[in-house]
């Protein structure tokens, strides 16, 4: 694999080199090394970054001072309380997949087939979900995992079992059973182990290294090409056949001197232009193109290719809550002294610290409420469930993730407090009711999109009951764990003063539970109207993205909106695809990665058959 070379000509040109990209462009270079591929991406190449490969950094992607995200500024909204929201995606080669926290979670079968789209289908993506992994997880039915791809699945080298006996413990007692393989496309209504995308020495499984890299070092790939730091503008036309992009140095990393232009640079692509720069990077690069809804083009003065109004519509994500709990846990049973820099990291890394193999999330889960529950949350409530879920069993209403060690600036933790250990019971809405959009407000490629999140902002308040119901159900849990020592007021909503729902200070039975019986005598905790309003302004206020964007180029008919067709082509243009997860319809009970993964081998797949090359 060669650097880029200016002036040269590429078979296929891919704008953005994250998560989807890496996979498709690596899987059609290994497929025909004669095939002349460029990548180009916006941040750094992320070859042997440390803040990649160790697992135990992670958090240090999504600081503001990173190298390796890009930042999103949302609107001010008034169903989030007005509090504008920053939302961070992968900014560096390998995308999401180089920073993102780890968590191996697989979509539901149902979910593929709610794409309705041919070769899209459940039966189908599986075998893509199976090629592109090897699993080193014990008793899986090798029917629904793979054994022979690029992406090593494991519980890496450290994952302590105590707090995860624990965990597993209370949430049986609130009829959530521990479920062996919760990621073979259908289980659902309980917590299990969770693997991750750690290699069992406690290596990161990005798309970059698993499919590009080696690539790269082998000496056999000379036409496999790499062009990082630079900024995709736009994708170029000769009528309406994309014939290349445009792009520019990334500002980001550069050393400006006063007087300093801009450097618009061209590349031509010969078969093939993919957009791939993630759901909220595509729809910008197609409209400073010429493909979006005309009004917008018209009033922007850019020239129209391709009048598609669904361009940076219908944008999901998954509502995130993140609620903190003091525990009793050791310092090996979470990553509270890596974060809050207790443990120096260099000195860690040199002595090879068990902890910097991990993410600290051991346990998640894919629940359902009881008819009971969803009558209580009210009749248009229960009209929902009723309509979307009472029927499909393997349908979560709620994703959770126990994430052992404190979600945020330890820093902000109160004198005193920052050298204790912390876990997050993190709770995110798998199938949110509202739709937010993405839009640019200049043709120039500097000037951020107008991003409206459209978070809680549903008639009739679905999402938001969804998240009450599972802040409610995730403390209940909590409390009746050996871990819990006090709720931290940081994490939680204020109740008033003398509320039966008050935080507890400290643990609710010293010495822990020794029997199922003793966690059952917990009770859960009784919330009146006043105190169900606390909650509301603190989802409102507090609910943020999972990082689990998508459908802002959906894959559908054009006149239902869609974007792309089942072969991923920008309708009315030719030559021109996009593969991320901007094309994906409709929202999958599970974090997005493993979608990403596969729509770039199913990418890879499609280019392939076009070219007449076996993928
Ligand atoms: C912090 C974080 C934590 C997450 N945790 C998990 C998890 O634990 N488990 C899980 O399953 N999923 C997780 N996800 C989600 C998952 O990583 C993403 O859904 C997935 O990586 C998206 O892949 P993609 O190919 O659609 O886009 P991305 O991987 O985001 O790739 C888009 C790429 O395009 C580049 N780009 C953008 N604009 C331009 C431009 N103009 N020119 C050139 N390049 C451009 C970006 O730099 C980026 O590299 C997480 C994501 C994040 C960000």
């Amino acid at each position: 694999m060669s650097a880029y070379e200016e002036g040269r000509e590429y078979d296929i040109v891919f704008a953005g080199g994250g998560t989807a990209a890496c996979v498709a462009a690596g899987r059609l270079a290994q497929a025909d090394p004669s095939l002349s591929i460029l990548i180009i991406e916006r941040g750094r190449n992320n070859l042997d970054n440390p803040l990649v490969r160790v697992p135990g950094l992670y958090c240090a992607n999504f600081i503001p001072a990173t190298q390796t995200a890009i930042f999103y500024q949302a609107e001010s909204e008034p169903s989030l309380n007005g509090v504008a929201r920053t939302f961070s995606t992968g900014g560096v080669l390998g995308g999401g997949s180089s920073i993102n926290a780890m968590m191996y979670s697989r979509a539901q079968a149902i979910d593929f087939d709610s794409f309705n789209t041919e070769g899209w289908d459940s039966k189908t993506l599986i075998e893509f979900a199976k090629k592109l992994e090897t699993s080193h997880l014990p008793d899986v039915d090798d029917a629904v995992h793979g054994s022979s791809g690029p992406i090593n699945i494991s519980n890496g080298p450290h994952a302590p079992k105590g707090p995860q006996e624990d965990f597993l413990a209370a949430a049986k007692t609130f009829g959530f059973p521990e479920i062996g393989d919760l990621q073979d496309f259908k289980s659902n209504g309980g917590f299990t182990r969770l693997p991750k995308y750690i290699s069992l020495d406690g290596t990161r499984q990005d798309a970059a290294h698993r499919y590009v890299h080696p690539l790269r070092a082998d000496g056999k790939h000379p036409n496999f090409h790499l062009l990082v730091e630079s900024r995709v503008r736009r994708v170029l036309f000769e009528g309406d056949r994309a014939v290349g992009v445009e792009y520019e140095p990334e500002p980001t990393f550069m050393t400006e001197l006063p007087g300093t232009k801009r450097d618009v640079r061209s590349v031509k692509a010969r078969k093939q232009v993919v957009v791939s720069a993630g759901v909220l990077g595509t729809p910008s690069i197609l409209e400073r193109s010429g493909v979006g809804k005309r009004a917008l083009l018209d009033q922007l003065s850019i020239p129209v290719v391709s009048d598609l109004p669904g361009v940076g519509e219908e944008y999901q994500d998954h509502h995130f809550l993140l609620p903190s709990y003091k525990t009793s846990l050791g310092p090996e049973e979470t990553l509270d002294r890596i974060f809050s820099g207790r443990r120096d990291y260099p000195t860690a890394l040199k002595e090879k610290d068990p902890t910097l193999g991990w993410n600290g999330i051991d346990v998640a889960g894919k629940l359902r409420m009881t008819e009971e529950e969803a009558t209580a949350l009210g009749p248009q409530f229960k009209a929902a469930w009723t309509k979307d879920f009472a029927h499909v069993p393997s349908k979560p209403v709620m994703l959770m993730g126990l994430i052992n060690f404190y979600v945020g600036d330890h820093k902000l933790l109160q004198h005193g407090a920052a050298d204790k250990e912390y876990a997050t019971l993190a709770s995110y809405t798998p199938y949110p009711y509202s739709r937010g959009s993405i839009h640019i407000t200049s043709a120039d490629c500097l000037v951020g999109p107008k991003l409206i999140t459209g978070f809680l902002a549903d008639k009739d308040d679905i999402d938001l009951k969804m998240s009450m119901w599972a802040y409610k159900k995730g403390r209940d849990i909590y409390r009746r764990t050996n871990a819990f020592a006090g709720e931290l007021q940081d994490g939680h909503p204020t109740f008033r003063e003398g509320s039966r729902a008050a935080l507890a200070q400290g643990p609710l039975k010293e010495g822990g539970y020794a029997t199922v019986e003793e966690r059952m005598a917990i009770p859960a905790v009784e919330y009146d109207e006043e105190d169900d309003g606390a909650i509301e302004e603190f989802i409102r206020n507090r609910v943020t993205s999972t990082w689990h964007g998508l459908g802002t180029c959906k894959m559908a008919p054009r006149e239902k909106g869609g974007v792309v067709d089942k072969d991923l082509n920008v309708y009315g243009t030719k030559g021109l695809k996009c593969a991320d997860l901007s094309i994906i319809p409709e929202n999958v009970g599970s974090n997005t990665n493993n979608m990403a993964l596969i729509v770039g081998e199913k990418a890879a797949d499609i280019i392939g058959k076009e070219l007449g090359i076996k993928v």
